[in-house]
C-alpha cells in the first residue's frame, strides 16, 4: 500500500531536494530516484517471493522412507502415489511393463541357474546364509538392543547331483527352449538404462573379504578362481540380484511415457528402445508354455526345495502370473506395479497433494503438498541420507525379515541390521522432533515362513519358548522397537507402529489414512505449520 507523506513532518525537511536545484540537476536527481525506488521494489518483490516460499514450506509436509534394501520403502511410496497421485500414477502405469517383464525373466533365469548348479553338482545354499560366510555366523553386535539373533543353517557338504541322468536331460531341454529369454533380459536391462548400471554391493566387497574360502578344507583345492568367480556370479542371481537403475534415467523414461517433453536425442533412444519391447514380448509369448512347464515341473520344484530357494518370497515374484505377463496384449494392473521390484539408487523425491480429511460428499476437500522422499538401503547408499534430515516432519521406517541376511554384507541378519539403524535414527539430533512410524511389514512373508516350520527362536534366542504364531511374533518385534523409541525419544515424540503387508493396496490404504492422520495431528500439535 503506497505510504501517505505527512508535509508538516519534521522529517521532511531532510528529504527535500536543494532550493537552489538547477533543471538539470533536478532531471539527474528523478532519474537516480527512479533507479532507487526500481532497486528497492525489485528488493521488496523478492523479499515477498521468499516469505511466500518459506510460508509455503512451512506448510508443506516433508516424510522420509528410511531403511534397509527391501525393506519396502519404494513399495509403501507406490501406495502413496496410487491413493494422492493417481492421474500420474495412470499415465506411468504402462512404462512399468519392462520392468514387470524384467522381473519375470530374471526369475526363470535364476531357476535355470539354480537347476545348473545342481546339475554341476554344487553343494546347496545353506538357508538364508552366504555360503561364503559358513564360518562366520552372523553375530549380534555389541549393543543392548540388539537382538540376539543366531543363525540356524546347516551346512550340506556334499557336492553332488541327486539327478538321474533322464532328469538331467529334461532339465538341459528346458535350458535350451528357453536360452532366448537371456536375450531378452540384456535386452530390458539395456531398455531401462542399467546394462551399465547393474551393481551388487557384494562387488563392493574386496576379494579376499567376499571370497574367504579359498582356502576353505570344503573347497576342492584343485578348483581354479576362474571356478569360484562363476559360482559366485552365478549364485547372486539365484538369490534374486536385481536390476539397479539410476534414478535420473528411470525418472526420465517414466516421463517420457507421461509428456514426451524430453530432448529430440532422448527420444530417438526410447523409440528404439520402444521399438525393442516389441521383439521382448514376443520372445516372452513364444515362451509362455515353457516358462509354465519349468514353474509347474516336479524335478523343478524338488530341486529349488533340496537347495533352500524359495522363490514365492523373492521381490519381483510374477511366476504364478506366466500366462498373463507373457501374452501380446500384456498391460500391467496397478497390483503388478505394486509387486514389481526395481532397486532405488541415491535419492528420489515425488510430490503428492494429501487430503486432510477423509473426503466427504459436499464440495472439494482442502489439500497439503507433501513431499516424500525416497532413498536406496543398501549400506553404501545411507550416507545420502543425512542432507535430507533437515526439517522433516516423519520418517516411515519399514522393517523385515527375521531370517535373513543383507545382500551387500552377507555375516549381518537383516533384523539386527534394521534395530541398529532404527536405533541411529531414532537417536539422531537433526531427527528428535520428526514423528517417527515403523512398519513391520512383509506379514503375508512372515506368516508364510513360519506356516513353513522356520522357527522364529532359532534366530532370536530372548523369545524362548514363545508359540511361534505370527501374533506374539508380531508384537515381540514391535516392543522390541517401540522400547528403543521410548527409551531414546524426547518427552514429546510419538511413534507409531503397525503391522503392514504393503503389497496388499487395500488394507495399506487404510494404514495410510491412519498414518497421514497421526503425521497432521503431530505437527498441528508442535505448531511447526498453522
Ligand atoms: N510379499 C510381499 N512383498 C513385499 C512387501 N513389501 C515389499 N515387497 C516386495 O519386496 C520387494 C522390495 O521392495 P521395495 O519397496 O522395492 O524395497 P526398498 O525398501 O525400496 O528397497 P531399496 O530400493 O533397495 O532400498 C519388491 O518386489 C516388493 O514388491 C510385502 O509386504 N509383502
Ligand atoms: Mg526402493
Amino acid at each position: 500500500m503506497p505510504v501517505m507523506i505527512d508535509e508538516t513532518d519534521p522529517f521532511i525537511e531532510f528529504i527535500r531536494p536543494p532550493l537552489n536545484e538547477t533543471p538539470a540537476e533536478r532531471v539527474t536527481r528523478k532519474m537516480r530516484e527512479t533507479e532507487e525506488k526500481r532497486v528497492s521494489d525489485a528488493i521488496d518483490e523478492q523479499l515477498r517471493q521468499e516469505k511466500q516460499m518459506l510460508q509455503k514450506q512451512k506448510e508443506m509436509v516433508k516424510v522420509l522412507l528410511l531403511g534397509q534394501s527391501e525393506s519396502g520403502k519404494s513399495t509403501t511410496l507406490k501406495n502413496f502415489r496410487l491413493e494422492y497421485a493417481r492421474d500420474e500414477w495412470e499415465a506411468e502405469k504402462a512404462s512399468w511393463k519392462a520392468v514387470i517383464q524384467l522381473n519375470l525373466v530374471r526369475s526363470i533365469t535364476s531357476i535355470m541357474d539354480a537347476l545348473q548348479a545342481e546339475i554341476d553338482g554344487e553343494p546347496p545354499l545353506p538357508a538364508n546364509l552366504d555360503l561364503d560366510d559358513f564360518e562366520s555366523v552372523p553375530q549380534p553386535r555389541g549393543s543392548i538392543d540388539v537382538l540376539s539373533i543366531t543363525s540356524e543353517p546347516e551346512l550340506s557338504p556334499t557336492p553332488q547331483s541327486s539327478l538321474s541322468p533322464e532328469d538331467i536331460q529334461k532339465l538341459q531341454l528346458f535350458r535350451l527352449k528357453l536360452a532366448p529369454l537371456r536375450r531378452v533380459e540384456t535386452d530390458l536391462k539395456l531398455r531401462l538404462g542399467a546394462a551399465t548400471e547393474e551393481v551388487t554391493s557384494m562387488d563392493d566387497i574386496p576379494e579376499t573379504q567376499s571370497d574367504p574360502g579359498m582356502d576353505s578344507p570344503l573347497r576342492e583345492q584343485s578348483e581354479s578362481r576362474h571356478m569360484v568367480r562363476v559360482r559366485k556370479s552365478r549364485r547372486r542371481r539365484i538369490q534374486g540380484e536385481e536390476v539397479v537403475v539410476r534414478g535420473l534415467r528411470w525418472r526420465e523414461f517414466l516421463t517420457y511415457g507421461r509428456t514426451r517433453n524430453v530432448s529430440g536425442k532422448t527420444r530417438a533412444s526410447f523409440e528404439l528402445q520402444e521399438a525393442a519391447e516389441g521383439g521382448a514380448t514376443e520372445i516372452l509369448a513364444g515362451c509362455k508354455e515353457d516358462m509354465k512347464m519349468l514353474w509347474t515341473s516336479g524335478i523343478v520344484r524338488s530341486v529349488l526345495k533340496k537347495r533352500n530357494i524359495e522363490m514365492e518370497n523373492n521381490a519381483g515374484f510374477f511366476l504364478n502370473d506366466i500366462d498373463r505377463i507373457a501374452s501380446l496384449s500384456y498391460i500391467p494392473s496397478d497390483d503388478d506395479v505394486v509387486r514389481s521390484r526395481l532397486r532405488t539408487v541415491g535419492v528420489q523425491e515425488y510430490r503428492i497433494f494429501v487430503d486432510t480429511t477423509n473426503s466427504n460428499s459436499r464440495g472439494p476437500t482442502p489439500k497439503r503438498e507433501w513431499i516424500i522422499y525416497d532413498v536406496g538401503g543398501s549400506r553404501t547408499m545411507r550416507r545420502a541420507w543425512i542432507p535430507y534430515f533437515q526439517d522433516v516432519n516423519a520418517i516411515i521406517f519399514p522393517i523385515s525379515c527375521f531370517d535373513e541376511v543383507l545382500l551387500e554384507d552377507p555375516s549381518v541378519n537383516r533384523l539386527n541390521d534394521s534395530v541398529a539403524l532404527w536405533k541411529a535414527i531414532i537417536t539422531s539430533r537433526l531427527l528428535q522432533h520428526t514423528t517417527m512410524v515403523c512398519f513391520l511389514n512383509k506379514c503375508d512373508i512372515l506368516k508364510r515362513k513360519l506356516r513353513s516350520g522356520i522357527q522364529f527362536r532359532n534366530f532370536v534366542r530372548e523369545y524362548g519358548n514363545q508359540p511361534n504364531d505370527i501374533t506374539p511374533i508380531a508384537k515381540f518385534i514391535k516392543d522390541r522397537f517401540r522400547n528403543i523409541a521410548i527409551k531414546y525419544s524426547n518427552a514429546q515424540r510419538t511413534t507409531y507402529i503397525y503391522t503392514t503387508s504393503v503389497t496388499d493396496t487395500k488394507a495399506t490404504a487404510i494404514t495410510l489414512k491412519s498414518v497421514r492422520d497421526s503425521i497432521f495431528r503431530e505437527n498441528l500439535a508442535s505448531a511447526r505449520f498453522v
